[in-house]
């Protein structure tokens, strides 16, 4: 399957995903062949380079709304021939049109086990809630922010000793863990996303 990671940032899971393709022996049936940031020189487009993904910069502010932002991206990935789209650490809302279009070959990793912690800083809502397990989660993306079928999830502990960064630097390793598994299972047809929204194992 021909995959497209969308980023803003870092790009640690777009790594995790480039070494988990790229390896032969582990049969993940994808091929990044497009990366895509709305933001110009992050690292994670360096990692694309050095990796000899294409990539391609498309800023949000270029745009005068969501959609014509979205539908610039829609072109380039339909020009690439992309059947899945891995969003990671991308931090734009998709509108409803895009993510209907894409519906069930979309997924974004969320640094909290939805459906706790949606949204933004879920590190910190954990902490704040002094939940003493926390982890990650690898979902289809559906229109509501976070609310999509769940296909892997991954635990960690919190310590007492933990902040922000140290939680956020744990999670992370557990998200480099689940995400490519996530796009093994949808890449290799052992999972798809029934009509009815819900997770179907096949
Ligand atoms: N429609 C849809 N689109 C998404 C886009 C990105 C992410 C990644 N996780 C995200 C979760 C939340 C945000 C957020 O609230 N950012 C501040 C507002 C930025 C803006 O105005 O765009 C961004 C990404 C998830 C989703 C999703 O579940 N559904
Ligand atoms: N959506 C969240 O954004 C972060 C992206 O990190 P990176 O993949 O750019 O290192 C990850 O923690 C992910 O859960």
């Amino acid at each position: 399957k021909r995959v497209a990671v969308l980023i803003s940032g870092t790009g640690s899971n777009l790594q995790s995903l480039i070494n988990a393709t790229q390896d032969p022996t582990r049969h993940v049936g994808a091929e990044i062949v497009l990366v895509i940031s709305n933001i110009p020189n992050v690292e994670g487009l360096k990692r694309a380079e050095r990796a000899g993904i294409s990539t391609k910069v498309i800023r949000h502010k270029d745009y005068n709304n969501r959609i014509d932002f979205d539908m610039a991206m829609d072109k380039e990935l339909a020009k690439a021939g992309v059947e899945i789209i891995c969003l990671a650490g991308f931090m734009r809302i998709l509108s409803a049109e895009f993510v209907e279009k894409w519906r069930g070959r979309l997924i974004n990793v969320h640094p909290a086990l939805l459906p706790l912690f949606k949204g933004v800083h879920a590190q910190r809502q954990a902490l704040e809630a002094g939940v003493r397990v926390s982890g990650c989660t690898v979902h289809f993306v559906e229109p509501d922010v976070d609310a999509g079928a769940i296909l892997v999830q991954e635990t960690v502990p919190i310590e007492i000793y933990d902040t922000e960064d140290t939680l956020t630097e744990r999670i992370k390793t557990a998200e480099h863990k689940a995400y490519p598994k996530a796009l093994k299972l949808l890449a290799t047809g052992k999972v798809r996303l029934g009509s009815d929204k819900k997770i179907f194992w096949c």
